[in-house]
């Protein structure tokens, strides 16, 4: 099949590149000319596990392909993917802006019939504008279809290649024979397709992202519940996550949900709530909740410091929302620069791949380190933000060395209580009681 996607971010780019593996013929469309020079170039923009080299491999035989011209891109297409941005606007809604622009523009230079597909997450209603802004001008047949993404930055090829389910918004037969043939070889392994129309297919994709806050929040205000009465927040997600009705997953307590998407789509569903009518009271607890999660550590480094982190210095190993990613939208990590350089405190951070994205956001305000152990040399803590696997089993004799009181701050519950304390290391996590091996 002929593919046009436009927009090459995480979305757009794992889907051209995944729909080329599969054998289309691809072309990527972005308004960032330097962006687009890179990828002619063979350089990959995004940092994501595996997809340079379907990337390189689709690129060089010639699958994949990209261009900023719209008109380029969309020519001689059989669908074409809106994997665009869909940021919040001032008032908490999802702004469409990106998304109708390009509507707008599709429709006079539609040339055959083509199936327009909303990747993007937006809101319920946005396939009937889309709809209306291309046929406006639009003088050939076209359907409009809701094809919501459910991938998880980090692993985003594999959960692209294998997903758990497809979800198709369409009442048109057409566009469901074509979208039918796209997506079977991705659901070969008995994955279902699920088809509905675009109103539900539009809902489902919030209803997923806010059921997902809401199950790490719940958890969140249970560990802030097992710190007052002294039991293990660690020990109730075992005892509850083998129920096979809760499941395993996502239920890790921590510094709160950060990202490109959970935060800003619990915030445009509760404002789709509000338009509605609706008093949505479970959204507006998860986003409460998670606002204050994010610097929940604080308080527990003041205690620690008596109050006063001026002139303190903290190592903080993770910068990235989550593990896996460079991506530090909505990362805690940011709010937790922020309330302690404001307290008077330095930092020296480490993150595997998110400093580059860190510095041109901050610049100047922390200071970046080649390495995890580097951040350590005379800190008076060390902080916690992200769980990149290497920070999970650290040289323990090294660290004594280098940091200036052996305290760890932990966002993300890494370490067995048992092991730190035989470490000798006073430990302030989430959920847990407090270790504390102060002299
Ligand atoms: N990042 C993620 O893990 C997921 C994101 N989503 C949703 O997918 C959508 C896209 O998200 P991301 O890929 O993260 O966005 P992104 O911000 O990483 O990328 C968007 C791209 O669109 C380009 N763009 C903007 N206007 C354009 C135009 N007129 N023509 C061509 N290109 C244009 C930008 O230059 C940028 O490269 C959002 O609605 C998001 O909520 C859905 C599932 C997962
Ligand atoms: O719409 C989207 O963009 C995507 O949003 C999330 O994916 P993503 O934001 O990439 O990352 P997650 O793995 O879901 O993590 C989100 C946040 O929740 C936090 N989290 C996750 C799981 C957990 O148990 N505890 C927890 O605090 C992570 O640290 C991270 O800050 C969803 O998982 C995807 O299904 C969805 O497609």
């Amino acid at each position: 099949m002929r593919i046009a996607v436009i927009g090459t971010g995480y979305v757009g780019l794992v889907t051209g590149t995944c729909f080329a593996e599969t054998g289309n013929q691809v072309i990527c469309v972005d308004i960032d000319a330097k962006k687009v020079e890179k990828m002619k170039n063979g350089v990959i923009p995004i940092y994501e596990p595996g997809l340079e080299e379907l990337f390189l491999r689709n690129s060089n035989e010639g699958r994949l392909k990209f261009t900023t011209s719209l008109s380029e891109g969309i020519k001689d297409a059989q669908v074409i993917f809106l994997a665009l941005p869909t940021p919040p606007g001032a008032d908490g809604s999802a702004d469409l802006k990106y998304i109708l622009k390009v509507a707008d523009d599709l429709g006079p230079i539609l040339e055959n019939y083509v199936v327009v597909i909303d990747k993007s997450t937006v809101p319920v209603g946005t396939a009937e504008k889309v709809q209306a802004a291309i046929a406006k001008n639009a003088k050939v047949e076209f359907d409009v279809v809701s094809n919501p993404e459910f991938l998880r930055e980090g692993v985003a090829v594999e959960d692209f290649m294998k997903p758990d389910r497809v979800v198709i918004g369409t009442k048109s037969d057409k566009a469901k024979a074509v979208m039918t043939k796209l997506y079977a070889p991705l659901v070969r392994q008995g994955n279902p397709v699920i088809f509905m129309d675009e109103r539900s297919a539009e809902m489902t994709k919030y209803a997923a992202n806010a059921f997902l806050a809401t199950k790490i929040t719940f958890m969140n205000e249970i560990a802030n519940l097992c710190e007052k009465v002294g039991a293990n927040v660690d020990d109730i997600r075992r005892g509850i996550g083998t129920d096979s009705r809760i499941g395993k997953r996502f239920l890790f307590a921590g510094i709160g949900y950060g990202g490109s998407c959970f935060p800003k789509d619990v915030q445009a569903l509760e404002k789709t709530s509000k338009e509605n009518d609706y008093d949505f009271k479970i959204l507006k607890a998860v986003m409460d909740v998670n606002e204050n999660q994010k610097t929940k550590l604080i308080p527990m480094i003041n205690e620690y410091f008596g109050g006063d982190l001026k002139g303190k210095t903290f190592a903080m190993w993770g910068l990235a929302f989550k593990p896996y990613t460079d991506d530090i939208r909505e990362a805690p990590a940011l709010y937790n620069i922020d309330a302690l350089v404001e307290a008077g405190a330095t930092i020296k951070a480490y993150d595997p791949e998110a400093m580059p994205n860190v510095e041109a956001l901050v610049g100047d305000k922390i200071t970046f380190t080649s390495g995890p152990y580097e951040a350590l040399k005379d800190a008076d803590a060390l902080l916690i933000m992200t769980e990149w696997p290497q920070f999970r089993t650290p040289e323990f004799e090294v660290m004594n060395v280098l940091l200036k009181n052996k305290v760890i701050f932990d966002g993300r519950n890494l370490y067995e209580l048992d092991e730190i304390a035989e470490k000798g290391y006073t430990y302030y996590s989430i959920g847990r009681e407090t270790v504390n091996s102060k002299q």
